[in-house]
């Protein structure tokens, strides 16, 4: 009863604009977080289609339910899990399990589905009738992947070897299984399977997180033993990567404003293994890049908050015309870059990953573009040559990531390197970066930066990018 009734209140404030998804779930204090977040998002992506059910069967007025708890309730009668609980508004709903039956099915013959195939949402576009893969993380610092597939083969599972083009990702079905062909240690699985009460990830020998989530700390690509920032790192799936790509060896500062959810993410490297980390629950912009601690930190990785304009289940298909407050983009673009400006700040930076789950040019391109203005010691690495999908022009050098292209969330990533050769010193001498903008003045650039996105001066720092790519 509680798990409908939390969902319905969750949507109901995601609609007046109250939270995104992701913060109302675990603000909820609902026990099972992980059971009210699926639920959430499969009502949201199958809205459309549960609002058409509702109102052809004229379900409201005849229960007297609320629209979001229907679409709850109708979501997990029909397409869901079967109302599993739920007291009287079970019986309920049985009652007019036929009604709404014929209504699905109705929808299904307009839309000319098979009966065998699952609806698709007439508002979501999910890669020419392809879901995401589901792509797990092997947690290197707990096990090794081979392990990991060979459990998963006496488990049932059938592995079927390297993935040799994109296209094989989503081809997947019931328990068969593949490596990804870019990063070594992710498995990919069909959409519909879910590992979330497997054993391997109850004992955190695997992550679930998405593969275009995995790119930034893989980029980054931090040395063991290094010195490591996570600037804004809770829940801390990129926090538990760069731990394992460090060997758990070296200093990771993790830093996140937001007391819950770090409390989250220490329970979550709890069960990763990690042990190289130092938690703070402090704002980023308010940590002095020059204060000892942080003196032998190369890399950087940013993921600041953003719209999350990119996860599909928070959004219809993804497309960059859809609705969005323009006052918060422009706000959240005027943080992110605040933020990137400071990360830039700390003197012995070599390396940082900018990432972000929009798909909003304002949050990813020009925030990275006006930056690189302000901080010419810096330029843009190369990203993944193979892949296909780039950030926008001119920042090509930028990934960005899709359902339609990447098979992945929507996402968008950027290196930045600092430029050793164009100072004659070495870097101990180097100042952090150039004076910074006030907030007012991040503001208009970023409001202005439509116009003024690659300017001469950033044009040829891009053609004289350091050679460096990953593969
Ligand atoms: C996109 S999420 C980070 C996700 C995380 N990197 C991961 O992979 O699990 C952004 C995080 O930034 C935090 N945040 C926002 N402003 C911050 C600030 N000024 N300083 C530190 N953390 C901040 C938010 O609380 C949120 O947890």
């Amino acid at each position: 009863m509680a798990l409908y009734t939390k969902a319905a209140e969750i949507l109901d404030k995601v609609e007046q604009k109250k939270g995104a998804v992701k913060t109302l779930v675990y603000d909820s204090k609902f026990q099972n977080i992980k059971q009210l977040f699926a639920l959430v998002c499969e009502t949201q992506k199958y809205s459309a289609v549960l609002q058409e059910i509702i109102e052809t069967t004229r379900l409201l007025k005849l229960t007297n339910l609320r629209q979001h708890l229907a679409k709850v309730l109708v979501y997990d009668l029909l397409i869901g899990q079967g109302i599993k609980c739920g007291g009287s508004w079970k019986a309920m709903m049985l009652k007019h399990r036929s009604r709404l039956q014929a209504a699905l099915a109705r929808i299904k013959v307009k839309q000319k589905v098979s009966r065998n195939q699952d609806l698709l949402p007439p508002n979501v576009q999910r890669n020419n009738d392809v879901d995401i893969p589901r792509y797990v993380r092997v947690n290197t610092l707990k096990t090794t992947v081979e392990d990991v597939i060979d459990y998963l083969k006496r488990d049932g599972y059938s592995y079927q070897g390297m993935a040799s083009q994109l296209e094989d990702l989503c081809s997947l079905s019931g328990k068969t299984f593949l490596s990804d062909l870019h990063l070594r240690d992710l498995l990919v699985f069909s959409a519909k399977v879910d590992f979330h009460d497997h054993y391997l990830y109850k004992a955190g020998h695997i992550i679930l997180q998405d593969k275009a989530s995995c790119l930034p700390a893989y980029l980054l690509d931090p040395p063991v033993g290094g010195h490591v920032i996570d600037a804004c790192a809770a829940p801390g799936n990129k926090t538990s990567h760069l731990a394992a790509i460090m060997k758990n060896k070296g200093k990771l500062f993790a830093f996140d404003r937001d007391t819950k959810r770090l409390s989250t993410m220490s329970t979550l490297l709890l069960r990763a293994g990690v042990t190289c980390h130092q938690l703070s629950n402090e704002d980023f912009l308010k940590v002095d890049p020059l204060s000892p601690a942080y003196k032998d930190v190369k890399h950087i990785l940013l993921d600041p908050s953003c719209s999350g304009s990119g996860m599909v289940c928070l959004h219809d298909g993804g497309s960059e015309e859809q609705e969005q407050d323009p006052e918060r983009l422009k706000a959240l673009a005027a943080f992110q870059l605040r933020c990137l400006n400071h990360a830039l700040k700390f003197p012995k930076l070599q390396h940082l990953v900018y990432s972000t789950c929009s798909i909003h040019t304002q949050e990813n391109e020009e925030v990275v573009s006006v930056c690189l203005e302000k901080n010419p010691d810096f330029s843009l690495i190369h990203l993944l040559p193979e892949w296909p999908e780039r950030g926008r022009d001119p920042l090509t050098q930028c990934l960005r990531a899709s359902t339609t292209k990447t098979f992945t969330q929507g996402f968008f990533v950027a290196m930045l390197e600092r430029q050793t050769t164009r100072n004659s010193g070495s870097l101990d001498e180097q100042t952090p970066s150039k004076s910074e903008p006030t907030v007012g003045e991040e503001e208009k650039m970023v409001v202005s930066v439509e116009e003024q996105l690659q300017p001469p001066a950033a044009r040829k720092r891009n053609r004289k990018k350091p050679k460096k790519q990953k593969s």
